[in-house]
Parts: C-alpha cells; sequence; structure tokens
C-alpha cells in the first residue's frame, strides 16, 4: 500500500527532475480556464499537478476560483479552455470510468434530516447502481465506523451537529474504497473539535493510500495536514509544491528561518552569531534572535551558506551556554505574502 510521506517532510528540493512522471499524478491540468458569463476569468490558465498518495491542499482565499476548479475536475461545469485529467485519464469525457474511483464532498453532503445518519448512507448506497444491495448493511456499517459515527448512526440527521454532518458526508463518499477523494471546504463552519476530527481522518484515509485532495482558505489548516499545496489568488496558480519546498521559497536555499538561541550569555552569544554573519540580531531577556545569511559567510574558508548546526558549535565552542536553539520554518501566510504582496486575510 503506497504511503504519503509525512505531512511537512523536508528535504526534497523543488526541481523538474522531482515531479513524478505524468501516470503518477491523480490530477493533472493544463491551462485550465474558465470564464463565467460576463467574461470573468474565475480561473485562468492553471496547471495543476497533484502527486497520487498526498495530501494536497488547494489554498486560496475566497473567491480565488478554488470551488470553480474542483467542479471543472468533477465535471459539474465545463472547461472554457484548457484540460484535465483525473487518475490519468480525460475529463469530463471518462466521467464514468473516473468517478466511481472518486469520492467528493463539494459545498456539504445533501442529507435529509428527518432520515437517521444510517438510512442517509443507505439511500446514497442504494443511488449508486453498481453498488451491490446484498452487501449494503455491511458498506454502510463500515462507512460510519470509519468516520466515528457508529453510535450516533441511529440518530435523525437534523440533530446532528455540523461536524457529525460533514463526517456523514465523507461517509458517503467513502461507501465504495476510492483512489481520490476531493474536499472543497470540508472543515467550513466546523468549531475546532470538528475541524481537528476531520484533519485525523483524512490523515487516516490518506495513511490507507487514498489521494486527498481538499480546498480551503485556512492556511494553518493545510499546514498541519497536507503534503503538497497550490496557492491561488485571483483565479492564478501563485505556487505549488510539497508544504516544506513552499517554505524553502520563501526561506532561501537551506529553508531555515529565524534563529532563536536561549542562553544566559546574551552578549557572548551576539559577538559569536555577528562573526558568522547572522544579521537582525535582537536581544529579550535570555533570548537571542537573528537571521542566518543566505550565502557564505564573508569569513575566509566557508564556502557553503552556514547551517543552523555549525552555529550552534560556535556557540558552544566559544562558552557561550545554549539552554535552546532552534530555527522558525515558514508558514503559507509567509509564502503567499512573499509572491502576492498581499495578505491572506479572508474572514474564518
Ligand atoms: N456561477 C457563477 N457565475 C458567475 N460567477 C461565478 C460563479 N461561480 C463563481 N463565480 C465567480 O468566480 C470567482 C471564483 O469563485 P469560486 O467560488 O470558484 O472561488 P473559491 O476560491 O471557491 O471561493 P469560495 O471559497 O468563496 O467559494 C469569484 O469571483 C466568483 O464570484
Amino acid at each position: 500500500m503506497r504511503q504519503p510521506p509525512a505531512p511537512g517532510a523536508a528535504g526534497a528540493r523543488p526541481s523538474a527532475s522531482d515531479d513524478p512522471p505524468a501516470g503518477d499524478r491523480a490530477i493533472e491540468t493544463r491551462g485550465l480556464t474558465k470564464a463565467y458569463r460576463g467574461g470573468q476569468l474565475a480561473v485562468d490558465g492553471l496547471d495543476l499537478a497533484v502527486p497520487r498518495g498526498s495530501v494536497f491542499g488547494f489554498l486560496g482565499p475566497n473567491g480565488s476560483g478554488k470551488t470553480t476548479t474542483i467542479r471543472m475536475l468533477m465535471g459539474l461545469i465545463d472547461a472554457t479552455a484548457g484540460s484535465a485529467r483525473v487518475l490519468g485519464q480525460p475529463m469530463p469525457a471518462a466521467g464514468r470510468r473516473v468517478l466511481p474511483k472518486v469520492g467528493a464532498l463539494i459545498e456539504g453532503p445533501a442529507l435529509y434530516g428527518f432520515l437517521s445518519g444510517r438510512d442517509n448512507l443507505w439511500r446514497f448506497d442504494a443511488a449508486d447502481p453498481g453498488a451491490d444491495p446484498r452487501t449494503r448493511t455491511q458498506r454502510v456499517g463500515s462507512a460510519l465506523e470509519r468516520v466515528g459515527l457508529a453510535a450516533a448512526a441511529g440518530k435523525k440527521a437534523r440533530a446532528y451537529s455540523l461536524g457529525m454532518k460533514q463526517r456523514l458526508g465523507l461517509a458517503a463518499a467513502l461507501l465504495q474504497p476510492r483512489e481520490l477523494l476531493v474536499l472543497d471546504e470540508p472543515t467550513n463552519g466546523l468549531d475546532p473539535q470538528g475541524m481537528r476530527e476531520i484533519r485525523t481522518l483524512v490523515r487516516e484515509l490518506a495513511a490507507d493510500g487514498t489521494t486527498v485532495f481538499l480546498s480551503s482558505h485556512l492556511l494553518d489548516e493545510i499546514e498541519q495536514v497536507c503534503t503538497h499545496a497550490a496557492v491561488m489568488a485571483r483565479g492564478r496558480l501563485i505556487t505549488q509544491g510539497t508544504v516544506a519546498d513552499l517554505s524553502a521559497t520563501v526561506l532561501g536555499p537551506h529553508g531555515h528561518g529565524r534563529l532563536t538561541v536561549t542562553t544566559p550569555d546574551g552578549a557572548d552569544a551576539v559577538r559569536v552569531l555577528k562573526e558568522h554573519g547572522v544579521t537582525g540580531l535582537q536581544v529579550t531577556d535570555d533570548r537571542v534572535t537573528g537571521d542566518l545569511p543566505a550565502g557564505p559567510s564573508d569569513r575566509p574558508g566557508d564556502q557553503a551558506p552556514l547551517e543552523p548546526a555549525d552555529v550552534n558549535a560556535a556557540l558552544v565552542h566559544a562558552g557561550v551556554r545554549v539552554r535552546a536553539f532552534g530555527t522558525e520554518r515558514a508558514s503559507l501566510e509567509d509564502v503567499f505574502v512573499h509572491l502576492t504582496g498581499e495578505g491572506f486575510d479572508v474572514a474564518g
């Protein structure tokens, strides 16, 4: 079974040679474009590459074109230009072959409030011509189990919390084994507990080998659960890659953020850090922070950019008592601001 890389796994560098071959992509679009009536470009020349086995975050402020893209991928609306492949097949042409392998949760599940959770799933399953009625009870039972709703299965759906309704929608998407799950804003409107539940579920599904493509306008959500992300703004793709590589976009070749040293020997630490080309030094109580130089320092013999480990060794060597040492990672918010020059301030 395919295991996804750990969320935020570091190490990979963005380069064309690291791109997976086309057959290893769960979703691929070329120049995908949608102009709604009136000519406004909701999606503008999108080239998306979603590796199989990834948890791929499709990130952008409200109105940046995420839902429109998902609707095109699922064959719900036609593209104005460009092409899309899902699980290696052209969409919408191959929809009949592809869509049974895709579970989708778009704009919230359509549930009957007067039916129990179990009966809602029963209805979904019965509407699937490929689903064997003889094994329905078992399928519905294991889908409920999977999303943690077995105990609440007999309750009417209208009595469910928003988080439970989302999980029931996911259960409907999971009635059949899926290669790809497409979730449009799966945690929208959920409280922190509900969000955690959905994130846990997404991680479990990914660990089973399902590719998960989820859209969100919540940067920290994407950072917590996704291995890869694409960032959209005003219908255009700003960047895509592993979450670690996207951070490195902002942080330079080594992906290191601001350095923080906790020490009782602040003055000595500042002197050593300065000697090693660390800039922007600030001292607050027993914490010294600064920025690692992007390239090699001016010191004779230095050829490569400074590694945090070297700085730590130099401090210790100079007799500085280092109680804690670390570097921050850039957030996706940093990436967005860096690449667009705009803030990412959408209403949560
Ligand atoms: N049916 C439609 N007719 C005309 N314009 C539309 C339609 N649907 C979306 N748009 C416009 O297209 C742009 C992209 O919208 P879309 O819903 O795809 O963005 P989004 O990133 O999913 O945002 P949200 O999270 O708010 O749905 C927006 O400017 C929106 O107003």
